[in-house]
């Protein structure tokens, strides 16, 4: 059997300047999902028909549970699973059928329309409930309630009006096998059926013999392979040659882990309909050898690789968790219907705590500081990158917490998430800045993940440096790294309770002590910095409620196409994420245990060759997650709309020229803040392309950045150098197309295009 593996997969949108700060690390990524691959053949399909099992409802759950472990296993665009409960539960259990990526299938349905039916429920009950499918004329309806081949039939035509999905089950007694009639018997009861047949893609069929069925008598691959090439060659006949080719078919009857590996490889068998084996942990080995991931053969190999290379146990943890969603192809894509709006959430304006600064002793202020400037043309941490007055992010950094201790009375805790490539220079140079404390006390280390080979999933491999076989994991190893390196247990044995994380070029994220205390007193495990979207953040991710409860981020590549008008409504979904979150580590460390080690944040996909400047090197998938994604992992998380002054990120050059100019200011507190006439909105700056890189726009401002104060936009189009005293205000375009460099005279330039 051919499955076709194709999958569609969006690019996440490049977010706006002001959002850059959260997507920045996945720009050309995309969400991981399975969405819908279009089988050009038929894919495998497996039922758990539960019958009126288990006893219990808490029974149902603990095997769901324990289902849960083995789906990193198995490929979903290989095969689909659906699960039959007993209809009480049928809908109790959709939003964890959903997480798991399994259809939930209701066991039967009424042959009648809504009326006075006592008992019975209506094929359009089940999709008004949101349910897509359903058995019919299982054996057991036909000998324990009477349904007959008519009855069936009805109750197809229902289901086809309705719109609804049917596993359609035959098969002979034992009786009529041994007297031969195995087929004649199939074809009646779906020759019955055929008439009422008008969509075959919301058909599957159940050959299930009934003495196979709960006996332990398994039909043999021969016996099964046979009876079903002849149902395929009745459809074919009576129906189309499209049609059998097309149409699925289970086979059902004892099947267990043991015997479905040759049942499978039969060509006539397109999956299983399960019964008493639905109902144990082991469910999942035989969906797992109908549908085998990529983790199967090769996770072993990236685990002895990072095992080698001296990866903690929580960093082996993490990627096998992201591996692991990339070799299955989870769906985890968030239309519309699964959210909600958030419409309202405190205001930092409003708050009405009073400040305990003895909150201050049990919190530690972290910066992430493991990037490089890279997109600015540096070959360093970027956070050594020159902002104002000869300081750099670092100095500026260091300086606010000076000013903190110095303000709060209390010594704070401090400390950095350095990567490989920053660790060494950012700790040069911070050696001045002698209290901030030095080694482990200071830092810990981003951990480092293999890449993926694109084409087969396996680990990238390049001989000629063996360096660019491994990447940065996104700034969601935040908490792998914190608990690998032995700093969450530490600073909690230290009697730390509380973390307020921001990334090192947002100089507007200073520790306050309302919010702090605000997180505090609010009991919330987790809570996050938000700042309303204007339009030029429609493109980037914004927080939703979901309708399983709690809040979420939803990024743009996680967004599906039809949805993507609401997803850039900026009155319905009012929030985006800063960066800045507060975090209980005692929290932190229950949600490790309850996730046995590795948060299920929603997994990035950055496409990128082995070797970054050589193109023609094999192509790789770096893996990364974000940090504010956590908010979905924290039951009772929650958020903070806070005023702009608090985001201020440097993702472009574009960004730096404004923060260097006179819209921007100095605090006392060593904060650069957007000056009040600003009214929050910071200038929208566009420089040329040649100006992408640091050294290149400074050349543009030998006398430093023009005046912005007043400017809602610069467009900077070729060559230039600003002269001193130049003022921009209103949406200023500054031109030259003479290809030699121009200079823009002094003077006020105000809502005009000066061509030069
Ligand atoms: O009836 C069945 C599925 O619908 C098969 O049951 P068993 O797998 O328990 O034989």
């Amino acid at each position: 059997m051919a499955v076709c593996k194709s999958k569609k997969k969006r690019a996440l949108l490049c977010p706006s300047a002001a959002q850059a700060c959260f997507a920045e690390a996945f720009c050309e990524a995309a969400v991981l999902s399975a969405s819908d691959s279009a089988p050009m053949a038929r894919k495998f399909i497996v039922g758990g028909n539960w019958k009126c099992n288990p006893k219990t409802y808490k029974e149902c759950n603990e095997l769901l549970r324990g289902w849960k472990k083995s789906l990193p296993m198995v490929d979903r665009s290989a095969v689909e699973v659906v699960i039959c409960p007993p209809a009480l539960w049928l809908t109790s259990f959709t939003e964890t059928f959903e997480g798991l990526g399994m259809g939930v299938c209701a066991q039967n349905c009424s042959k009648t329309d809504a009326g006075a039916f006592t008992g019975e429920w209506t094929a359009a009950n089940l999709v008004d409930l949101g349910l897509q499918w359903t058995l019919l004329g299982h054996s057991e309806r036909r000998s324990l309630y009477g349904e007959t081949d008519e009855d069936v039939a009805l109750k197809v035509e229902k289901c086809q009006a309705a719109g609804l999905n049917v596993i359609l089950c035959i098969g002979e007694k034992l009786e009529e096998r041994e007297a031969g009639k195995t087929d004649e018997v199939n074809k009646r009861q779906l020759g019955a059926c055929l008439p009422k047949i008008k969509d075959w893609d919301k058909v599957v069929i159940a050959y299930e013999p009934v003495w196979a069925i709960g006996t332990g008598k398994v039909a043999t691959p021969e016996q099964a392979e046979e009876t079903q090439k002849a149902i395929r060659a009745y459809l074919s006949q009576a129906v189309s040659s499209a049609v059998a080719e097309k149409v699925r078919i289970q086979y059902g009857g004892s099947v267990n882990p043991e015997n479905c590996a040759e049942l499978i490889k039969q060509p006539n068998i397109d999956g299983f309909l399960v019964g008493g084996a639905s109902l144990k942990p082991s469910f999942m080995d035989i969906v797992k050898t109908v549908g085998p991931s990529k983790m199967v053969d090769v996770w072993p190999a990236y685990e002895s690789k990072m095992e080698k290379e001296g990866c903690n146990q929580a960093a082996i943890d993490a990627f096998k968790y992201n591996y692991g969603v990339l070799a299955s192809g989870a769906d985890v894509m968030l239309p519309e219907s699964k959210l909600d709006p958030v419409d309202s959430l405190p205001t930092f304006e409003k708050l009405k705590v009073k400040p305990d600064a003895r909150l201050l002793k049990k919190t530690l202020i972290l910066k992430l500081n493991g990037g490089l400037g890279t997109g600015m043309g540096l070959e360093k941490a970027k956070s050594l990158l020159e902002v104002t007055e000869g300081n750099t992010f670092l100095d500026l950094i260091a300086q606010q917490v000076a000013w903190m201790k110095k303000e709060f009375k209390t010594d704070l805790k401090f400390m950095l998430m350095n990567s490989f490539a920053t660790s060494a220079d950012t700790l040069e140079a911070l050696k001045k800045y002698t209290d901030l404390g030095t080694g482990s006390d200071l830092e810990f280390v981003q951990n480092k993940a293999p890449k993926v080979t694109a084409s087969d999933l396996t680990p990238a491999s390049w001989e000629k440096d063996s360096s660019h076989e491994w990447c940065p994991p996104g700034h969601g190893d935040l908490y792998p790294a914190m608990l690998g390196s032995g700093t969450l247990d530490k600073l909690l044995k230290k009697g730390y309770r509380y973390m307020f994380v921001s990334n090192s070029d947002n100089l507007g994220a200073t520790m306050d002590l309302k919010i702090l205390t605000h997180f505090v007193q609010s009991e919330a495990p987790f809570m996050m910095e938000v700042a309303e979207r204007t339009d030029a953040d429609k493109k980037g991710g914004h927080l939703a409620q979901s309708k399983a409860g709690g809040l979420l981020l939803r990024e743009s590549a996680q967004c599906p196409e039809a949805d993507e008008k609401e997803f850039q409504n900026t009155s319905k979904y009012k929030f985006f994420n800063t960066n800045n979150l507060w975090v209980d580590l005692r929290a932190l460390k229950n949600l490790f245990r309850k996730f046995d080690g590795a948060l299920p944040l929603p997994v990035m996909k950055n496409s990128k060759t082995v070797d970054p400047r050589d193109k023609a090197s094999t192509k790789v998938l770096q893996l990364e997650t974000a940090m504010g994604a956590a908010i979905q992992c924290f039951p009772g998380a929650s958020a903070l709309v806070i005023p702009r002054s608090r985001f201020a990120p440097v993702k472009t050059t574009n960004d730096l020229l404004a923060l260097r100019s006179d819209a921007y200011q100095l605090t006392e507190d060593f904060r650069i803040v957007l000056k009040e006439e600003r009214d929050g909105v910071p200038p929208d700056v566009k420089l040329d392309g040649m100006y992408k890189f640091t050294d290149a726009m400074e050349k543009m401002i030998p006398n430093g950045a023009p005046s912005l104060v007043g400017c809602k936009k610069l467009v900077v189009e070729g060559e230039v150098t600003f002269a001193k005293d130049v003022v921009i205000k209103g949406t200023v375009t500054i031109k030259n197309t003479s290809g030699g460099s121009k200079e823009v005279p002094s003077g006020t330039y105000e809502d005009t295009t000066k061509e030069l």
